[in-house]
Parts: structure tokens; sequence; C-alpha cells
């Protein structure tokens, strides 16, 4: 009797349609009848990977913030402190930049523990500004990111594993950018599309050669009823 392995997924880079924006519909049914967990691990504020596991009509597993927060569709677990990530906003801020995402801010206005910045402005301030607060700046080729180095995606992975009770090392997990390399660590199995980084390239198991949800789709072509 074989099953599905569970699946650990990123969104931006890795379910986008092939431009690299919006979801790419096609992922929907086979997410949707996937008869084993999966996890969404993402950088974006929480409710953005609810409502897609919401709007897909799966469980809501979600790794969200780069790993700061970890919902295991029974307990929301905080592992960072926004404080000083809105300290680095403001001081950038006061230092004559903008977060890039307009008056109303739908990008961090749910955000519980870090920052994102859109790429269009100034790295360099950020990084010296963050770096004063001990906090660093990624980049996953959708936006920087003002985090505290310590939570990850790979580690909120392990929490959500622990409680629905399923192994790690049964894991596939596709992403695309360096803050996925922890879920790559973390997953027994590990695939960077085609379009990833060089951070997930390096980490993962096999970089394939489809982009985006292109990608994601032939590893699950690939991976579906193999688990033992
Ligand atoms: O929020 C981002 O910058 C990228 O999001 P992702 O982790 O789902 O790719
Ligand atoms: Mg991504």
């Amino acid at each position: 009797m074989t099953a599905d392995p569970p699946l650990v997924l990123d969104i931006d880079g890795t379910l986008t349609r092939p431009d690299g924006w919006g979801i790419d519909p096609r992922i929907f049914d086979p997410i949707r009848e996937w008869d084993a967990p999966v996890v969404i691990a993402t950088g974006k504020a929480f409710p953005y990977p609810v409502a897609l596991c919401h709007f897909a009509g799966v469980p809501e597993l979600v790794v969200a913030e780069n790993g700061g927060v970890v919902y295991t569709g029974d307990d929301v677990f905080f592992t960072a402190d926004r404080d000083a990530a809105q300290a680095v906003a403001e001081a950038y801020r006061a230092a004559g930049y903008e977060l890039g995402w307009g008056e109303e801010d739908t990008v961090n206005r749910w955000r519980e523990t870090e920052i994102a910045i859109n790429l269009e402005q100034p790295i360099d301030p950020l990084r010296e500004i963050a770096a004063d607060y001990g906090l660093e700046v990624i980049d996953t080729g959708y936006a920087y990111h003002v985090k505290d180095a310590d939570p990850n995606k790979g580690d909120g992975l392990a929490v959500i594993a622990d409680h629905v009770g399923f192994d790690l090392a049964d894991c596939v997990a596709v992403g695309d950018s360096i803050n996925d390399v922890s879920t790559f660590e973390t997953a027994g199995r590990s695939f960077a599309v085609s379009n990833a980084d060089s951070d997930a390239k390096a980490a993962a198991d096999e970089v394939l050669e489809e982009p985006h949800a292109d990608g994601t789709l032939s590893v699950l072509e690939r991976v579906q009823g193999t688990h033992a």
C-alpha cells in the first residue's frame, strides 16, 4: 500500500504562474486531492497562507513570516518579537525612506514578527539599521524581510510535523529562494524550481528544469503515491 508523502510548499516563486505573479490555478486540485498533510511555508504574513488553505479547501497547516508564526491547525506559535523589526521600520522611515507598499500597507498590516520592504527601496541603509537592532535582512526576490535570524521555515515545519504526527524524513519540499533553505534542510526530499536563487538551488536535493508552478506540478506528479 502506498500513499502520498507530506508536502511542504512555498508560495511566491513556487506556486506562481509562469510570469512569477499570482497563484497558478492548476495547483488547486492536486493540493485539494493530496492524501497527506500539505504545509504552506511562506514569508508572507499569516493571513495569506491561511486564506490559501481556506480557498484551496485543505486543512490550515501554516508556517508564515519565514517561521515567525506557526499554525498547527490547533495552536498558533509566535517565535519572534515584532518590536525590533518595527523599530527598524521606524528608523528607516525616519532616515527618509519608505517601506514602499502605499498608505495602507496590506503587506505588513497583519504581520506579527517581521517587516517586509518593497524591493524598489534601498537595501544598504536597511541592512545597516537592521544590524543595529540585531536583525538580518533577507531578499526573497519578492521582498526584503527584516527579521530575527533564529526563526526559520524549517523549525516551523518541525513543530507542525510533531503536532500532526508525520515524519520530517518523509516530507517533500518545493521552494525558490533563500528563505526555503531551512525547509530543504529539514524535509527528507527537496526540490528547487528552475527560477530559484543560488542559495535555494545549492540547498536542494534536485534543481528542476521547469519554473514556478510547472516545476511544482512536475514534483507532485512524480512523488504522488510513492510514500511506502
Ligand atoms: O514573502 C516573500 O517575500 C516570499 O514569499 P514566499 O516565502 O511564499 O515565497
Ligand atoms: Mg518563494
